[in-house]
């Protein structure tokens, strides 16, 4: 188990069209898409971007990886689908699903009681003086915050407020323990709480509202 807990995700579509909830109505997700190779591929890409947040090229090295890049671009090209079917975000074989847009993040253990998961934030995620961007920080926890809600009401929910209190100091390239869990609930709003730590020091927490919309709510 790595991008999400191990549990039936797989929605079929009923006669609501299209969306539910602001996500699609029949919405799969697979250990399969993209292929047995498509997680090392997310990691080349990651690793890429850890390095081009330190490359100092110089000119000449920028106009070979910009012409490499051309290269791999119109390789892609040809494979675009839509987000529903796309590997990237479906595959929960994989960190973060394989969602290059997250924080590389491995599900230990996810229910109704919450999530608890460890996350490594990258040399990609460089904010300053060799820690973590407070805003990479509100992304592992509006990801992991909305999955808590959707494992409790068995559907998506969205954000309406996201409060991060930053405690202190988040390293990078370290596992740390982040939990969610839903607080209190009140109709549709559920109230997520959240904590991140770097082994017993409380780095940040999370106070956070998701709404579960209504069903064919954008
Ligand atoms: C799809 C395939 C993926 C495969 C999945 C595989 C595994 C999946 C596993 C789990 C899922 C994993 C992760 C989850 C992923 C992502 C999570 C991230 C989610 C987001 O990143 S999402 C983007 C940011 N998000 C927005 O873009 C929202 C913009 N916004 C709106 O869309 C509306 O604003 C909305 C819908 C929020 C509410 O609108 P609405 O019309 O439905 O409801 P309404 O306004 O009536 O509010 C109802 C009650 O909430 C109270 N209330 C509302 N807002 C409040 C606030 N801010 N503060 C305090 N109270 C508030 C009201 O006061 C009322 O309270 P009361 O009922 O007591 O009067």
């Amino acid at each position: 188990m790595k991008g999400a807990p191990e549990q039936e995700w797989n929605v079929a579509a009923d006669e609501t069209p299209q969306h539910q909830g602001g996500f699609r109505a029949d919405f799969e997700v697979t250990t399969e898409r993209g292929g047995p190779s498509y997680g090392e591929m997310i990691e080349q890409v990651r690793t890429f971007m850890d390095k081009v947040r330190y490359a100092s090229p110089s000119p000449e090295l920028a106009d070979e990886v910009i012409d490499d890049l051309r290269k791999l671009n119109a390789k892609l090209d040809s494979t675009l689908v839509d987000e529903w079917t796309s590997p990237s975000g479906t595959r929960i074989d994989l960190p973060s699903r394989g969602n290059i847009t997250l924080p590389p993040y491995e599900v230990l253990d996810g229910g109704p009681d919450g999530v608890d998961a460890v996350v490594t934030f990258r040399p990609f995620h460089l904010g300053g003086n060799g820690v973590a961007h407070g805003g990479h920080v509100a992304i592992a926890f509006d990801d992991l915050g909305g999955m808590a809600a959707a494992l409790r009401v068995g559907r998506p929910a969205r954000t309406a407020y996201l409060t991060v209190n930053y405690r202190s100091l988040t390293p990078l390239d370290t596992p740390l323990t982040l939990r969610t869990w839903v607080e209190r609930h009140d109709g549709r709003k559920n109230f997520v709480r959240g904590t991140l730590h770097d082994g017993d020091r409380l780095c940040a927490e999370l106070d956070s509202l998701f709404i579960e919309l209504k069903p064919g709510q954008a």
